[in-house]
């Protein structure tokens, strides 16, 4: 059973987080959720960072705002792929701040960066990791791309109706 570790540096980021939640409940995904700060809680992240793998989890989504340190640290202590969210946060300053810090990755250590605050895309992203090995998973994203699909089809209809 695969499973997705969600954290984030602070509960004033679960508003945004909640969403990849969500989408991975939406694929039956299971999802472990727990707040890691690598300024606030430096232990705790280097314990997450260097068991994440021992501890059953596939892929790791790790979101923060303003100087977000937090997916490059647990990149830098995981050998699991890492989803890193942009938070615009109260402490950001217009969002770049939490974007350069998560996308600006030295080589060697990559974070796959989604958009500001897209933490619905690195749910959808972390199911695709999970389902090009999983035939159950890939079956639920191609009927969601397949939703997508229809969902554009029948508001372009409705538009011509206008
Ligand atoms: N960027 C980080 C890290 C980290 O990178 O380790 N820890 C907390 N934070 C961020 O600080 C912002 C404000 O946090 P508070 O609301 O708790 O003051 C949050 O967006 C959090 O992700």
């Amino acid at each position: 059973m695969s499973k997705v570790g969600i954290i984030m540096g602070s509960t004033s980021d679960l508003p945004v987080m909640q969403e990849a939640i969500d989408i991975l409940k939406g694929f039956d995904i299971e999802v472990e959720v727990d707040i890691v700060s690598a300024h606030r809680t430096p232990e705790k992240l280097f314990d997450y960072g260097k068991n994440a793998h021992e501890r059953g989890f596939n892929v790791i989504i790790a979101g923060a705002g303003g100087a977000a340190h937090l997916p490059g640290m647990i990149a830098s202590l995981s050998p699991l792929p890492v989803i890193g969210v942009p938070v615009k946060s109260r402490n950001s300053i217009d969002g770049w701040d939490s974007v350069l810090s998560i996308l600006q990755m030295p080589g060697g250590v990559p974070v796959a960066t989604v958009a500001l605050d897209g933490a619905k895309n690195a749910g959808i992203l972390a199911a695709q990791i999970i389902g090009a090995a999983d035939k159950c998973v890939l079956d639920k994203i191609l009927v969601y791309k397949e939703g997508l699909k229809q969902k554009v089809i029948k508001g372009a209809e409705e538009v011509k109706k206008k």
